[in-house]
Parts: structure tokens; C-alpha cells; sequence
């Protein structure tokens, strides 16, 4: 079974961060494992608080996991501070694992901040040269290349820019724009390929980042190249906001398991030969 980490933070909520990685990697079929860098105390709607576990026991998380299971690929999400970033990345480079997923979480849709200001030169300067995808967001995207978020600047100008930074692709998202469509582009330096679906109306929209990334490394897992890596994970999400899960009263989050009519299965007793003496 191919084998994918998520380094990332919990969402109490269950509908980002790590639970929304794990949730997704099973959706696709593969192992997940994960090391957890904070801990909010979260739900549909917003964060309420969270605190960052120390560098000591994420380097020991990190230890645990790389130096055990064999991992296909990788995705980081909420890195919280500088020093968390600097351990990943010295942990990323000790144990070689290829298909890094750099999703530059940084503000909640909430609009609750989950990234110290000074993590965003490490995450350019140290994270991402290492990457072979990075996931930003719009506002993501403007805030890593040196802009306000109120700037109107093209998918193509960002996604140019940022791939100057080091990674091998970037995948700028344009959820967050208006119109008809959700496009997302990908440009590996040369040419740019757009990721194009319907824009469904809803606002309930908690975890499609954590959901997207996590999706593209369970592909890269499963030997897909990029785009189809790409194209199979805008699919399974365009899927996941449809389908939705209602749980909360605020923005809901998007369903992992929307092509399960009953995720559970068929558990019935009649389907079950018991021995019994
Ligand atoms: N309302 C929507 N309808 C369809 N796709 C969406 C919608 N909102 C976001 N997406 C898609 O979900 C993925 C995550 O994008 P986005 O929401 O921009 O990321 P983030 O959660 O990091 O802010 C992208 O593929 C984006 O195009
Ligand atoms: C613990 C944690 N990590 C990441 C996020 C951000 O999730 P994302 O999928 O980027 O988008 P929203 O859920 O904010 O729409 C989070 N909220 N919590």
C-alpha cells in the first residue's frame, strides 16, 4: 500500500488540516500518517484558539514516522512558526522523500490567521525551493510574491513568480475569484495548464485546500504525473463542495467520501459466516 505523510495541523472541526488529509488519503487508497504542528481548537465557525506542539516533539514526530514507514509522498499545510518550518524542512532533506506538496496555509477562510508573518520568508527562502508542487490560494499567492491582497494581479503573473522561488510546479488556486468557473492554473516554467470546473454555489467550502493538496499527493503516490495527479484531485474536490457534509452552523466542510452511497459498507449480520460452537 503506497504510503503518504501529512505534517499539518488539527482541526478539532474535522473538516481541515490533518483530519481532512487523512480522510482524503483514505478516500484515494493510500496510507496516511501524520505529524501534527498545532493543535486548534476549531469548528464551522472559526478558530477559537490553537497552540503550536513544541519543535521537540515534532522533530520526534518526524523521527518516528520517516525513520519506520516508506513514504511516496508528502504534503505540508499549517507549519504554524519559523523553527517548525526549519525542522520539517532539515527532516525532508535527512530522509530524501520525494513528491513534496507545499499547501502555504496561512489564513483560515474564517479569516483566523494560523502563520507567524515572519514564517512567510522561510517558508519562500527554505520550504518551497524544496517542493515539487506548491498549492497557494490567491491571497497566498499575493502575499508570497510581495503584494496586497487587494491588488488585482493575473494567475499567470503569480504563478510565474513564484515558480522563480524554486519549486519544480506551482498550482495557483483561483477558488476565491468570482465568475462561472473555478480555474486553477499549473505552470512548470515553461507553459501554463489550466484545472477548470464548475463553480458550485455554496459556502460551505471548509478544507478544500488541505482536501486539494492532499488529494495531489495521494496521486503522486500512485505514480500519476503531474497533471493527471492534478486532474484527478480538481475532480474528486469539484465532487466533494457538491456533495457536502451539513454538520455545523457556519461554513460546512466538503464531503471525502461523496462517491460512498454508505461509506460503511454492508456489516449486517446476514452478510457474515459466523462459527459458532
Ligand atoms: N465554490 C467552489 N466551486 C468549485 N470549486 C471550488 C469552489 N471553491 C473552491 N474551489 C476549488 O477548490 C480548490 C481549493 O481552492 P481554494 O478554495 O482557493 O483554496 P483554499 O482552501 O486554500 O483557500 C481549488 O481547486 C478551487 O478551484
Ligand atoms: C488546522 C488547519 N489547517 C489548515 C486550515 C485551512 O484550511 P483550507 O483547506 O486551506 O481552507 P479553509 O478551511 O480555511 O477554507 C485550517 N482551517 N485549519
Amino acid at each position: 500500500m503506497k504510503q503518504v505523510l501529512t505534517i499539518a495541523g488539527s482541526d478539532s472541526g474535522g473538516g481541515a488540516g490533518i483530519q481532512a488529509d487523512l480522510k482524503t488519503m483514505t478516500a484515494f487508497g493510500v496510507y496516511g500518517a501524520s505529524v501534527i504542528t498545532a493543535v486548534t481548537a476549531q469548528n464551522t465557525l472559526g478558530v477559537q484558539g490553537f497552540e503550536t506542539v513544541s519543535i521537540d516533539l515534532v522533530a520526534k514526530q518526524l523521527d518516528s514516522v520517516l525513520s519506520d514507514l516508506k513514504f511516496s509522498a508528502l504534503k505540508t499545510g499549517m507549519l504554524a512558526t519559523s523553527e517548525i518550518i526549519e525542522v520539517v524542512v532539515d527532516k525532508i532533506k535527512e530522509y530524501q522523500v520525494d513528491n513534496l506538496v507545499v499547501d502555504p496555509v496561512m489564513v483560515a477562510s474564517s479569516g483566523d490567521i494560523l502563520l507567524a508573518e515572519e514564517a512567510i520568508t522561510t517558508i519562500k527562502e527554505e520550504l518551497i525551493p524544496i517542493a515539487k508542487v506548491i498549492t497557494p490560494n490567491l491571497n497566498e499567492a499575493k502575499v508570497l510574491t510581495g503584494r496586497g491582497i487587494e491588488e488585482e494581479v493575473s494567475l499567470e503573473i503569480l504563478a510565474s513568480e513564484l515558480h522563480k522561488l524554486g519549486c519544480e510546479y506551482v498550482l495557483v488556486k483561483g477558488g476565491h475569484q468570482s465568475g462561472e468557473i473555478a480555474r486553477d492554473l499549473l505552470y512548470d516554467g515553461v507553459d501554463f495548464i489550466e484545472f477548470s470546473a464548475e463553480r458550485i454555489d455554496t459556502k460551505d467550502t471548509h478544507g478544500t485546500g488541505c482536501t486539494l493538496s492532499s488529494a495531489i499527493a495521494s496521486n503522486l503516490a500512485l505514480e500519476y504525473e503531474i497533471k493527471e495527479a492534478i486532474q484527478r484531485s480538481k475532480k474528486y474536490i469539484t465532487e466533494a463542495i457538491k456533495a457536502g457534509c451539513k454538520v455545523g452552523q457556519g461554513n460546512n466542510p466538503v464531503n471525502h467520501f461523496a462517491d460512498r452511497k454508505n461509506s460503511i459498507g454492508d456489516f449486517s449480520s446476514s452478510s457474515l459466516k459466523l462459527n459458532s460452537t
